[in-house]
């Protein structure tokens, strides 16, 4: 019986030149799939479990000019990840409800958050946590 892991890695595909993708890969999105094809696939599932009260993290990493931004934020004819998160979410919860939503980046090892005027921006801090049921890391 396979056991099913709680961190999916999936790579998308920019180019035909692009390299292979790594062996540990649980799914790959050919050049051919839209944001929403991606987003219906890894990232509705978790946002619905988030809904339900489960924490999740969906995160881009790539070099730069990888399509990152292309992924997470898209533009206006094309939502990306992000966008199309917040409205699913949006449309599920009723009533009351509290919602937390934090949007960092880490670049060259430094994390800043990204809701702070860029010119009031410090580096946060990485702070381990003693409740090992939490992430083993969390920014402050
Ligand atoms: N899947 C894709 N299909 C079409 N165009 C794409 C795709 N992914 C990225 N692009 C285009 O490639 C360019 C670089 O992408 P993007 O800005 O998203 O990279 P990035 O990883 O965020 O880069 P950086 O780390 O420098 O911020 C952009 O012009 C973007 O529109």
């Amino acid at each position: 019986m396979t056991q099913e892991s709680a961190v999916k890695v999936c790579v998308r595909v920019l180019t035909v030149k692009d390299s292979p993708p790594p062996l540990f890969t649980d799914r790959v999105f050919t050049a051919q799939e839209t944001t929403n094809q991606l987003y219906q696939n890894i990232a509705k599932p978790l946002v619905v479990s988030t809904v339900e009260g489960y924490n999740g993290t969906i995160f881009a990493y790539g070099q730069t000019s990888s399509g990152k931004t292309f992924t997470m934020m898209g533009s206006n004819g094309t939502p990306g990840v992000i966008p199309l998160a917040v409205e699913d979410v949006f449309q599920t919860i009723k009533n009351e409800f509290l919602l937390r939503v934090s949007y960092m980046e880490i670049y060259n090892e430094t994390v800043s958050d990204l809701l702070v005027d860029s010119w009031k921006r410090k580096p946060l801090e990485v702070r381990e946590t003693i409740n090992v049921r939490q992430s083993s890391a969390c920014f402050g």
